[in-house]
């Protein structure tokens, strides 16, 4: 495909000792060759592929030395977008980068759209679209684990496992071709249903298999979402401090501390949760408190997981009683804090409470029983579930929902072939599915949508 050249900044705007202005296009190195004068003065279109080389930009309007620079010149098609590549490595800082920049684009590079970069390596066809989505994916990423997830999807885990599926479909609808072809022999219709059945049987039992994955790969990229819940003073954000390992909200001993939401990302034993500290619920005349109390309630309507903080040394009060109805419902753990204090509260009606919910005792004022805590979140997730290293996840809530249209069309077709249904009818449905399983990775897919994926991108990727 041609394409017109385009320049962006590839790093952190202003941080950083170095910072990168990466070219991509056609022009991309005659561009580079009229603003950059190496040493020896030989012209870039005479240097090999993928070297490196030193030297001074220079306006070649004005002869003015603009930046002293290292220069990478990569030839197509072996680079990121299979265009020819060039980057230009300047000296950090906001005025240098913006000025190598300017000085690309007044010499015939056109400014990057956000993604475009990605973009190109997938029109021209090096990666597709769910392995474009996962570069996304990768520089989000806030944990190990699904940094792991992205980098397997980049790699194309996700697009085998789809063109496997479609594979399959096709040689379906290659037997349904026979059967119309040669309508007159019965027995090629005897033969026609069963296989169509079974590869698309086989077809949806993998899709299941992958939607099952998107709850953990949901959870993977976006982190559980996990709110500490509790009354005034229980100790809510000493909790998110021992589980941060940082002080990041402040704790003290006046009741109604904390009267905004907290957020922290934490790593518990590979479980990634989206940590919220919320104000202590109580009724309260603080106007400003009322409003955090109010905001406790609402972050508890989004959350995976409740961290529900009960005081060991203090009675169980109506508003703990009302908080566990709150909860029912939901994902939570009991934490009976303070236990280096006298018992106060009944543990028993805790129990009851709780029912088959997880109970910790912990004194996080001494460091006790944390462990205990991130095992039982960790054991909550793992649950049941198979060992996360080898699954292929789905966690793009666009896969998600077009698994989930492939799922039923599939179905439609096993249906319609058992019934009877003649099979060029069942057909329509086998090819839908085929066509929606395209869309994950880029197959089959609008351009409109493409445009708005990649510019959901940052800029210079
Ligand atoms: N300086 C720099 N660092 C970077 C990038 C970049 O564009 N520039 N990347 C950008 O995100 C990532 C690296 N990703 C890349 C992916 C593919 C190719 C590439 O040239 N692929 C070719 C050739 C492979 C080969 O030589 O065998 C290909 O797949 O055909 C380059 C970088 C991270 N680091
Ligand atoms: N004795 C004892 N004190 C604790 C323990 N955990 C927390 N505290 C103390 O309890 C007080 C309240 O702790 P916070 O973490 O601020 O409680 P909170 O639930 O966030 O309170 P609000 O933000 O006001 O709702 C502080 O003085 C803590 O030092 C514990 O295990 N034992
Ligand atoms: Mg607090």
């Amino acid at each position: 495909m041609e394409f017109d050249t385009i320049a962006a900044i590839s790093t952190p705007m202003g941080e950083g000792a170095i910072a990168i202005v990466r070219l991509s296009g056609d022009e991309a190195v005659t561009i580079a060759d009229k603003i950059f004068k190496s040493p020896g003065g030989k012209s870039l279109t005479t240097k090999d592929s993928h070297t490196i080389h030193y030297g001074h930009l220079v306006d070649p309007k004005t002869n003015e030395v603009v930046e002293e620079v290292m220069l990478s010149l990569m030839r197509g098609p072996k680079t990121f977008t299979r265009e020819d590549v060039v980057e230009i490595n300047c000296h950090g800082g906001l005025v240098s980068v913006k000025r190598v920049l300017q000085l690309a684009l007044t010499n015939g590079a056109r400014l990057a759209e956000p993604g475009e970069f990605t973009k190109r390596a997938f029109l021209n066809g090096r990666i597709d679209l769910s392995q474009a989505e996962a570069v996304m994916d990768l520089i989000r990423a806030k944990t190990d684990r699904a940094m792991n997830v992205a980098l397997g999807q980049m790699d194309g885990k996700l697009s085998r496992l789809i063109g496997d599926l479609r594979q399959a479909l096709l040689e379906t609808l290659a037997q349904v071709e026979v059967n119309i072809d040669y309508p007159e022999y019965d027995d090629v219709e005897e033969m026609t249903v069963p296989v169509l059945v079974e590869k698309c049987t086989w077809v949806k039992n993998e899709i299941i298999k992958l939607l099952q994955t998107s709850s953990q790969g949901k959870i993977l990229r976006e982190g559980l979402s996990t709110v500490i819940l509790g009354r005034p003073n229980v100790g809510k954000s000493s909790l998110l401090n021992s589980l941060v390992q940082e002080n990041k909200a402040i704790v003290t001993d006046i009741a109604g501390t904390t009267r905004d939401i907290i957020e922290e990302y934490v790593n518990v034993r590979g479980v990634p949760l989206r940590l919220v500290d919320t104000a202590g619920i109580r009724e309260t005349e603080d106007i400003v408190e009322r409003i955090g109390v109010e905001r406790s309630r609402e972050a508890l309507r989004g959350a995976d997981l409740i961290l529900f903080v009960l005081n060991y040394a203090d009675e169980l009060t109506a508003e703990d009683e009302r908080l566990f109805e709150t909860i029912e419902a939901m994902d939570y753990i009991v934490i009976v804090n303070k236990t280096d204090l006298p018992q106060k509260i009944d543990l028993a009606r805790v129990k009851e409470l709780a029912g088959d919910h997880r109970i910790v005792t912990t004194s996080l004022l001494q460091e006790e029983g944390i462990t205990e805590l991130e095992e039982a979140i960790a054991a909550l997730f793992f649950e049941g579930q198979i060992e996360a290293g080898d699954l292929t996840y789905v966690s793009n809530a666009r896969h998600i929902a077009l698994l989930h249209q492939a799922q039923a069309t599939v179905e439609d077709a096993i249906a319609a072939a058992q019934d009877g249904v003649p099979v060029d009818m069942v057909q329509i449905d086998v090819t839908r599915t085929w066509e929606i399983l395209g869309e994950i990775i880029g197959d089959t897919v609008q351009e409109s949508l493409i445009n708005q994926l990649f510019s959901q991108f940052c800029l210079g990727k």
